[in-house]
């Protein structure tokens, strides 16, 4: 009996063991690594969104690698984007660990970062329902006005002294002050009136990006091994200075009362007072800040090089621009849904230029099955949303810029259509989006309608992307704007709002 039972065990393991070794051989196609740094090798020398898509070119839609010594899944197609934000959403909608999180977000406790758990949750429920509903983001318009007429001074006065406009600079500032306004009712940056913290946050913020985005060893190995990371003191020497900014607005938020609660004083309602709490709400606001600044004033950056570089394009938004809003004002809020041109080329710059090319790495709780292979347990997942928008298989000649290729097509932006996802898909995707969209249009339509725009005599810059925390022009767009219009459009341009 014992003989029968044992033998018995015995063929349940070999059973096992084989079926362990199948599922194993049947991972996604890969190239050669090399012992410790895996695949890394095959990413240098070229931007990370191009490396992965020549991979993709090579061995398909599905690569499986090995960054460092972390296991990673590579997607490159709609259909198994589809797959993994659908069928398998819910395996994958945690995030694997980040430097980022750990150091920068206090241990993963902000939205971006945190796993998918209890805490995530909630933070993402309060988030949809306390700041990115329709009706909270029209109820901050007037902040959106005046940050615009602001964004409009600066580039009149450049006008005035024959400079040209960084455009990335301003789309920055706009973006920045709009986003700390509506979370913490704290407006930082004005052309001469520079906050000299806020100046400080936001150098601390560029170098979190930086080593967010630089491979730093902590991110390539398991665990045990991160005390090896020779950056982790300055890691924390840069989160110590940030801690002290986001402490501080905090302490302000909590001496005084407003008429109007804001999203600060609903997030230190919801956590609670005290250190945990607290540690929550900065989390949040830091990944707040950083998340909603840079992928809009990119996108902003984008779309007018874009037209800079495309005059067809432009004279058509122009056209269309003169017709709905006329000549004798800016443009406002409602008149966005009438710009259907707008739209169109809004879609195209995000299908060639995703500011976020590859999408916040997920992780896999349990192994899985995606488009026949073998995913296992704990793999990190990256879906290359720009090879996705250069498929030749998906879009007809996929490098021309060419925003009519939506005329009469219903695939938008928002997740549901796989060929297009620039804010991601499934539970995680970007919640921001229409708060983001919104921005990104009034300005562009804004400095489109209300400027002409040349390059600097003497220069043509180039449409080269670098990787940084979203994809952006290698070299920031400078440009001449000169007024369309009379000064007092642009001035009386708040009372039209
Ligand atoms: C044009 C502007 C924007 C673009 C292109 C963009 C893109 C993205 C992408 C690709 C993701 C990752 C989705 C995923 O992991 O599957 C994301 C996540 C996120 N975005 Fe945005 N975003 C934009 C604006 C904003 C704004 C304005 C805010 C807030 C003020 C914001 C807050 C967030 C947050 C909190 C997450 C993490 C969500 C989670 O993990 O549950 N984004 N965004």
């Amino acid at each position: 009996m014992d003989l029968a039972l044992a033998v018995s065990f015995g063929i349940f393991i070999a059973l096992w063991g084989l079926w362990l070794l199948k599922a194993r051989s049947n991972l996604p196609p890969s190239p050669w690594g090399l012992p410790l740094i895996g695949h890394l090798h095959l990413l240098a020398g070229m931007p990370p969104h191009k490396a992965l898509q020549r991979m993709a070119n090579k061995y398909g839609p599905i690569i499986s690698l090995r960054l460092g010594m972390i296991p990673t899944v590579v997607i490159s197609s709609p259909e198994l984007a589809k797959e993994v934000f659908t069928t398998h959403d819910l395996n994958f909608a945690s995030r694997p660990y980040m430097v980022f999180g750990e150091y920068f977000s206090y241990s993963s406790v902000g939205l971006v970062s945190s796993p998918h758990g209890k805490l995530w949750r909630n933070t993402r429920k309060l988030c949809t329902t306390e700041l990115f509903t329709a009706q909270r983001i029209d109820s901050f318009s007037w902040v959106r006005r005046e940050e615009l007429s602001r964004a409009l001074e600066g580039i009149l006065k450049a006008h005035g002294n024959d400079k040209p406009v960084e455009v990335r600079k301003v789309a920055s500032v706009f973006a920045f002050n709009i986003t700390s306004r509506i979370v913490m009712s704290k407006r930082y940056f004005g052309d001469e009136n520079v906050d000299a913290d806020a100046m400080e946050f936001k150098e601390l913020n560029d170098n979190v990006l930086e080593l967010t985005i630089n491979p730093c060893l902590s991110n390539l190995v398991p665990w045990y091994l991160r005390w090896l990371d020779w950056q982790i003191p300055r890691y924390k020497r840069i989160h110590a200075k940030q801690d002290k900014f986001l402490q501080k607005i905090v302490d302000e938020h909590k001496e005084t009362t407003r008429k109007c609660k804001d999203f600060l004083d609903i997030m230190l309602d919801f956590f609670g007072a005290g250190t945990q709490g607290e540690t929550y709400v900065k989390a949040n606001l830091m990944e707040m800040l950083i998340g909603g600044t840079d992928t809009t004033s990119t996108a902003s950056e984008w779309l007018i090089a874009v037209l800079m570089h495309d005059p067809r394009v432009m004279a058509k938004l122009r056209e269309e621009l003169d017709r709905v809003v006329g000549n004798t004002r800016m443009v406002q809020e409602s008149d966005l849904p009438k710009l259907e041109y707008l739209q169109l080329v809004l879609k195209e710059t995000l299908r060639r230029y995703p500011p976020g090319a590859i999408i916040m790495p997920h992780i896999s709780s349990q192994a899985s099955n995606v488009g026949g292979f073998h995913v296992p347990k704990g793999t990190t997942l990256l879906v290359n949303s720009w090879a996705i928008g250069m498929a030749p298989a998906v879009w007809e000649n996929p490098t021309q810029f060419h925003p009519e290729r939506f005329l009469g097509s219903s695939i938008d932006v928002k997740g549901q259509n796989f060929e297009l996802l620039p804010f991601g898909s499934g539970r995680r995707k970007c919640p921001g989006m229409a708060m983001g969209l919104r921005a990104v249009e009034l300005l562009v339509a804004n400095l489109i309608h209300g400027f002409d725009w040349s390059f600097v005599p003497g220069t043509t810059p180039s449409m080269e992307d670098v990787f940084r925390s979203a994809i952006q022009l290698k070299i920031p767009l400078q440009a001449m704007a000169s007024p369309r219009f009379p000064k007092d459009v642009y001035i009386n341009q708040t009372s039209h709002l």
